[in-house]
């Protein structure tokens, strides 16, 4: 029974940097790990390399050796489809040329259930206890846009024939962590966590990404656990409504110390835009609260304590840690989550 991985998150939030590194952590902790591309438009994998090209690059002065390394994943989708080839052949855009891929993934899994399937087959599988067997655990690598994950049918199905060839997986699904610095972009990500946790129906843990640059764009309104743990976002509010209209006690139009019948026309607009504005912002934070699904774990990808973290979470998301002899000690770790997160916070915010 073959646990795994499945990462997600919007372009650019480190997916393939947390691939690389998590394969990586677990290797050293003793699991034997593949990973499997499945974004038909990542042509630069940083996975260990498994084949290489050596080749004479003449340079003004000399023949200089120069050693290519190809860097591959144990199974790569680009070799059933590729993003490129779509685009150019049915004369598609980007977006619509992913969808179109992840669509014809869907439609021939049989092919991805194969791969996998030889994955197992290999030489390397080992079981930490004679009595257990355990099979290769798995990353998979996801492309990032948002709407294959939220409203798409393609990976929804894929990840659900997965479970069905016994697969034991949970999402683990990145944002960039200097979202929390800006309140909107906070309530966005969290709803796009959200939208994927109740689209996919999965075990899934929501990182956030890129811990080091987390103040890469401002300071932090609260500290790090009311965000990590998505506390009572109603806080957000006042600083939600200043960031788009200002304010308000410093405005001429507050509309507390003035008769709203004497505003001119285009103040009191503004107001009633910013009553909408606020009841639209209370209803999204109802329904985050409604549903109190959503935290966060925090992590760097240099940060050996973080990427266990991580592990520890997963592991206990999808079974592992039912299973694992080695990191075992997890189950017996009684270190608090508050008191993980009182580490990030000293550690990477000022
Ligand atoms: N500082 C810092 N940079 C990171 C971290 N993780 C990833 N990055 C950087 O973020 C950038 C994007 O990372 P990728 O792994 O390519 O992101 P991705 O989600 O796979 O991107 P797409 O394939 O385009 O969807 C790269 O330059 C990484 O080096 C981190 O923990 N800290």
């Amino acid at each position: 029974m073959p646990f795994g991985q499945v990462v997600l998150g919007p372009p650019g939030s480190g997916k393939t940097t947390y691939c690389n590194g998590m394969q990586q952590f677990l290797e050293a902790a003793g699991r034997d790990v593949a990973v499997v591309n499945m974004d038909p438009a990542n042509e630069q994998l940083p996975y260990p390399f498994h084949a290489f090209y050596v080749c004479f690059q003449p340079s003004p002065f000399e023949l200089t050796l120069t050693i290519i390394l190809t860097y591959v994943a144990e199974v790569d989708i680009m070799e059933l489809i590729c993003l490129e080839t779509v685009m150019d052949e049915l004369n598609l855009g980007p977006n619509g040329g992913l969808v179109y891929c992840m669509n014809y993934i869907d439609e021939h899994f049989d092919w991805l259930a194969e791969r996998l399937g030889r994955l197992q087959g290999t030489p390397g599988a080992r079981a930490y206890d004679a009595d257990i067997p355990v099979d290769k655990y798995i990353l998979f690598d996801f492309p990032g846009q948002v709407e294959l994950y939220t409203h798409e049918a393609s990976v929804h199905n894929i990840l659900h024939k997965l479970q069905k060839l016994q697969h034991r997986i949970s999402v683990v699904h990145l944002v960039d962590a200097h979202h929390c610095t800006d309140s909107s972009k906070f309530i966005s990500v969290v709803l796009v966590s959200l939208a994927s946790m109740v689209r996919l129906e999965l075990p899934h843990v929501n990182v956030l990404s890129k811990m080091d640059l987390i103040q890469q764009y401002g300071n932090l309104a609260f500290n790090l656990e009311f965000y990590t743990d998505v506390l009572d976002l109603r806080y957000l509010l006042d600083r939600l409504e200043a960031q788009e209209f200002g304010d308000l006690h410093e405005e001429d139009d507050d509309p507390y110390t003035q008769d709203p019948e004497e505003l001119p026309h285009a103040v009191r607009c503004k107001q009633k835009l910013r009553e909408k504005f606020r009841k639209m912002n209370e209803v999204l934070i109802e329904v985050i609260e409604d549903f109190s699904l959503v935290s966060f774990v925090p992590l760097q990808i240099e940060d050996v304590d973080s990427l266990k973290h991580v592990m520890v979470t997963v592991d206990k998301s999808n079974g592992y840690v039912f299973i694992d002899k080695p990191a075992g000690g997890i189950l017996k770790d009684s270190e608090l989550q508050s008191e993980r997160i009182a580490d990030f916070e000293e550690k990477y915010v000022r």
